[in-house]
């Protein structure tokens, strides 16, 4: 690559720039009004639209009033922070039921790992299924969160206690084959899948059954389908977190996991001559979900559909696919946060500073008053790492320095290492995960690094924001929606190199003017990403799936 120069910086957003300050002499300069945060479901016929036109809601306005009629949810999840988290998704279980539960009584699902069974909450066995086809017999047991919040863990030794993460002895994936994944993961996830299709079906003897299952990525996507082949109609929500994990495998084990032959073609469960869960779920589901209006657009395109395109354009058409993003929980807030050094807010930069001054000291970085670079994140080819790395020359030798915190594939692991050596001072890589450490840094960095290639949603990008952090990403999935280009982060067009620095070099220009830099993250923390807001829009679509499954029932019989 040919270095860019940092001073030739071009196209900085300027104070005067509309779109961005308006000047207050007084008050020194104040962004506009912060940005559109709010949940955006796409509307059937809009799914062509632009994203600024992004508005609308796809649910009858009808319900508006029946959004107090509180609901028995099964959430269904493989991972939660509480106990266990590859990413995301961990993060996503562990808020947004909780969030829910304000509503509507939610209950989480979720394989008993080791991490559970060893922790010290006391498991009740509550119920027990049998086995079915090659799926072994389990144990339904129940735990209590100290905030009450029910959880229901598989017991089954033999699939889910294991070393490892939930999916594989690999950390850099959600174990599909992408990642080093156990061998029996199709028996493991269809074993998950069976259970929650039969709690709701009331098999399970529990003292509770649920009106629907919300479904959560390839590992639940067998569930629609094992209801739907059972005859019933139970509405069944499956969100996508991340399409390009999908949960292929040999079609010779289609008997081993109770598939029905009949099941295996295209309108089933059959792809490309596989069996995919992840299409499993989006077939059979009464609803589909993703966790951005942007994410939902672009899985209807060949781009970024992962060969389910077309079936996805189907769905939309139907008025079965919308886009509900994630939010962050109340625990990320500068004010209170009790992992940082020092509280802050927008109006105390010095508490940023002592929080900064810590990470430098904790990650081996040299004092500095240049920059500092966040990048937390999974270390997959997914979040373009490789642009990271490319840039990290330029972005040392104009005086910025940069922590890697994450883990995943071996080989960007290893160049981060070589990159860390090479840059003693500037540039530290932390290989691994801290959720302790991983918070201290978004609060001590300036900007966060988040390149992706696509993002469904991103938290991280959310959590830098409200801790003062201006991310610089990519303009797509969930970045582009939860990112104000200009205003609280930094957004380019083109997943190149070029491009990506031109971001970079906005960033240091604004970093070099205080006010402005002050004014962004300011505007930046005050984003309204709560969780909050995907109560209501969750909501419609629960009584929308359950008014759908009345109806389909209706007309069978
Ligand atoms: N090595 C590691 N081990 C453990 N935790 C780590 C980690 N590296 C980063 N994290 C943490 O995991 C979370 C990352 O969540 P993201 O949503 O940004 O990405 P992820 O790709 O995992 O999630 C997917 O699911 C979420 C949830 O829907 C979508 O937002 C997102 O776009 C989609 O790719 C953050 O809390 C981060 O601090």
């Amino acid at each position: 690559m040919g270095d860019v120069a940092l001073s030739e910086v071009a196209n900085v957003k300027s104070m005067s720039d509309e779109s961005m300050v308006e000047n207050d002499e007084k008050e020194g300069p104040r962004l506009k009004d912060a940005p559109f945060t709010d949940n955006q479901v796409i509307p059937r016929h809009h799914l062509n639209q632009t994203v600024t036109d992004r508005r609308y809601d796809i649910i009858d306005r009808r319900h508006n009033d029946k959004l107090d009629s509180p609901q028995r949810i099964l959430f269904v999840t493989t991972e939660i922070t509480d106990f266990v988290k590859v990413g995301g998704l961990g993060d996503v279980s562990s808020a947004l039921p909780r969030a829910l539960a304000a509503h509507h009584d939610v209950r989480v699902l979720i394989p008993a790992y080791r991490e559970m069974v060893q922790s010290d909450y006391d498991i009740v066995t509550v119920g027990h299924l049998p086995a079915f086809a090659g799926l072994p017999a389990c144990d339904i047991g129940q735990l209590t969160c100290r905030d009450g919040l029910i959880v229901y863990v598989l017991l089954c030794p033999e699939l889910y206690e294991r070393e490892g993460t939930p999916y594989g002895t690999g950390s850099s994936g959600y174990g599909d084959g992408q990642d080093i994944g156990w061998n029996d993961n199709d028996i493991r996830f269809a074993r998950l899948s069976r259970a929650a299709a039969d709690i709701a079906l009331g098999k399970a003897n529990l003292d509770w059954q649920p009106q629907l299952l919300h479904l959560n990525d390839w590992a639940c996507g067998l569930a629609p389908a094992y209801v739907h082949w059972q005859g019933h109609s139970i509405p069944t929500i499956f969100t996508i977190h991340n399409l390009a994990y999908q949960g292929v495998f040999d079609a010779s084990r289609l008997a081993l996991l109770g598939i029905p032959y009949d099941a295996f073609n295209i309108h089933g469960v059959e792809y490309y001559g596989d069996l995919s869960f992840m299409k499993a779920g989006i077939v059979y589901a009464s609803q589909v979900t993703t966790v951005s209006a942007t994410y939902a657009q672009e899985i209807t395109t060949p781009k970024f559909g992962c060969g389910l395109d077309g079936l996805l354009r189907c769905k939309a058409e139907q008025g079965r696919l919308s886009g509900i993003p994630n939010g962050i929980d109340d625990s990320w807030d500068p004010r209170t946060d009790s992992h940082l050094i020092q509280a802050f807010s927008s109006n105390d930069w010095r508490g940023k500073r002592a929080n900064a001054d810590y990470v430098r000291r904790h990650f081996g970085l040299t004092p500095s008053q240049g920059p500092l670079f966040a990048v937390i994140s999974r270390m997959v080819h997914q979040k373009g790492l490789d642009l990271t790395i490319e840039a990290a020359k330029a972005i040392v030798h104009a005086g910025g320095q940069i922590v890697f915190m994450g883990c995943g594939e071996h080989h960007v692991e290893e160049a981060l290492r070589k990159l860390a050596i090479r840059f003693p001072g500037a540039i530290t890589a932390y290989i691994g995960f801290d959720e302790y450490q991983a918070r201290c840094l978004f609060a001590g960095s300036d900007f966060l690094l988040m390149p992706s290639r696509f993002e469904p949603c991103g938290l991280s990008q959310m959590y830098a924001q409200r801790f003062g952090s201006l991310p610089i990403a990519h303009r797509t999935g969930g970045l582009a929606d939860t990112i104000e280009d200009g205003v609280t982060g930094f957004l380019f067009d083109d997943m190149q190199f070029g491009s990506y620095m031109h971001a970079i070099q906005r960033a240091f220009a604004v970093y070099k003017s205080t006010d402005l830099f002050n004014a962004m993250r300011g505007a930046a923390m005050t984003g309204r990403y709560h969780w909050k807001q995907s109560i209501v829009p969750y909501s419609k679509l629960y009584l929308q799936a359950l008014e759908q499954a009345g109806n389909e029932a209706a007309l069978a019989q």
